[in-house]
């Protein structure tokens, strides 16, 4: 019946619940189920709600905020640490939320649960991430889950059908393209690209009208509306857009694609946490596995997909960042040549370009 949602609607239904700080109802293959609400959104009600279910409400987090905290994280990438019975709302977010981890270090030490399984913990982590919210998940054993969600109006999530969608990448179309003309270039055209997931839409900007069957000059750009909009000095964003664009400008065509993964993935709130770290003198690797997040969480297979349905198969790729390569080249875009961007170095951003060069393999 088509007028019912599939999975990968209700994934979407799940990360705009979990935003609101509405809980979501996870089902195992068995037909038990977990209740999970993202950590930084719940209210003190639902929290207390949830602990009346009976059973022990655990916050899942991930071994990289686990590693922080001293916690053990005994199911590898992620550890479901115990809510003390007198411990409140402030107590579960400072588990999420590293902000206080200098000012006010948690009274440890955590306990940790070490047996029973952790497949829905870790459906509740992804949900969290992709709803750009801290990587933690308030998380409380149902006997039956689907009975709980439809007595309740929450949204229900099958482990079984859920799995093989988490790590897949929606397929993207062309919404629109129209002309737009720019300073760097009057043949400017700006295609959209919206995904079937009711996620971020991505954009790629065509100057002039590249050969199909040659490299095209082209950049994979990240958004950061700190460095693109903001003109901030703690990164090189900013120029290397311009900078790219000029270029593009001045060989009379190129494409760039502006992908709206923010902060490597993990959205502009969560990279003004880490900001905030940075305050405090993490490095900028650092900072994310302190919020529980991997250095980078971007997915650049978006790239080509976009490359490939405007028809480009291979280009002439600006970057310092031979990660970007090496997957273009994985996902049937030939890179026949890097194109250095060195521009927009400035005092405040030296100590972030050389954490880039040392930690994730940038060239300098
Ligand atoms: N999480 C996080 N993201 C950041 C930080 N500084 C910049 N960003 C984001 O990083 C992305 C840009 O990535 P960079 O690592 O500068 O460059 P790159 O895209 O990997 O490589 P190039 O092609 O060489 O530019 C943008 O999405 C920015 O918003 C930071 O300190 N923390
Ligand atoms: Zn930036």
């Amino acid at each position: 019946m088509s007028l019912i949602p599939d999975i990968t609607e209700l994934l979407a239904r799940a990360r705009a619940d979990l935003r609101m700080g509405v809980p979501v109802v996870l089902v195992d293959d068995g037909g038990g189920g977990v209740v999970a609400a993202a950590a930084e959104t719940l209210g003190p009600q639902r929290l207390s709600d949830l602990r009346g279910l009976g059973d022990q409400p655990v916050v899942a987090i991930t071994n990289r905020r686990a590693e922080t905290l001293k916690a053990r994280a005994y199911d590898g990438d992620l550890a479901r640490v115990v809510i003390p019975a007198d411990a409140d709302l402030a107590w579960v977010q400072a588990v999420a939320d590293p902000s206080d981890d200098l000012d006010a270090p948690m009274k440890g030490p955590l306990m940790t649960q070490r047996s029973g399984h952790t497949n829905l913990h870790r459906i509740a982590i992804a949900l969290a991430k992709t709803a750009r919210l801290l990587p933690a998940a308030v998380v409380v054993p149902v006997e039956d889950g689907h009975a709980f969600a439809a007595s309740h109006g929450l949204t229900c999530i099958d482990h079984a059908r859920a799995a093989p969608h988490l790590a897949d990448r929606s397929p993207l179309h062309e919404v629109v393209a129209a002309r737009l003309p720019m300073e760097v270039s009057e043949a400017g055209r700006l295609h959209v690209f919206r995904p079937e997931d009711g996620g971020e839409e991505h954009y790629a900007i065509e100057i002039g009208r590249p050969d199909r069957s040659k490299p095209v000059l082209a950049r994979l750009h990240s958004a950061c509306f700190t460095g693109d909009l903001m003109g901030s000095l703690k990164c090189d964003c900013g120029p290397q857009l311009r900078g790219a664009l000029a270029q593009m400008g001045a060989e009379g065509h190129g494409v760039l694609l502006y992908l709206n993964q923010e902060g490597r993935g993990i959205g502009l709130a969560n990279k003004m946490r880490a900001y905030f770290l940075q305050d405090q003198g993490f490095d900028t690797v650092e900072a994310n596995h302190r919020l529980g997040f991997e250095d980078d969480e971007r997915d650049f297979r978006l790239g080509s997909d976009i490359l490939k349905s405007l028809g480009f198969s291979s280009v002439r790729l600006l970057t310092n960042n031979p990660a970007k390569i090496a997957m273009m080249e994985r996902t049937g875009i030939a890179v026949t040549e890097r194109v250095p961007l060195k521009v927009g170095e400035t005092a405040h951003n030296r100590g972030y370009l050389a954490t880039k060069a040392a930690k994730s393999g940038h060239l300098l």
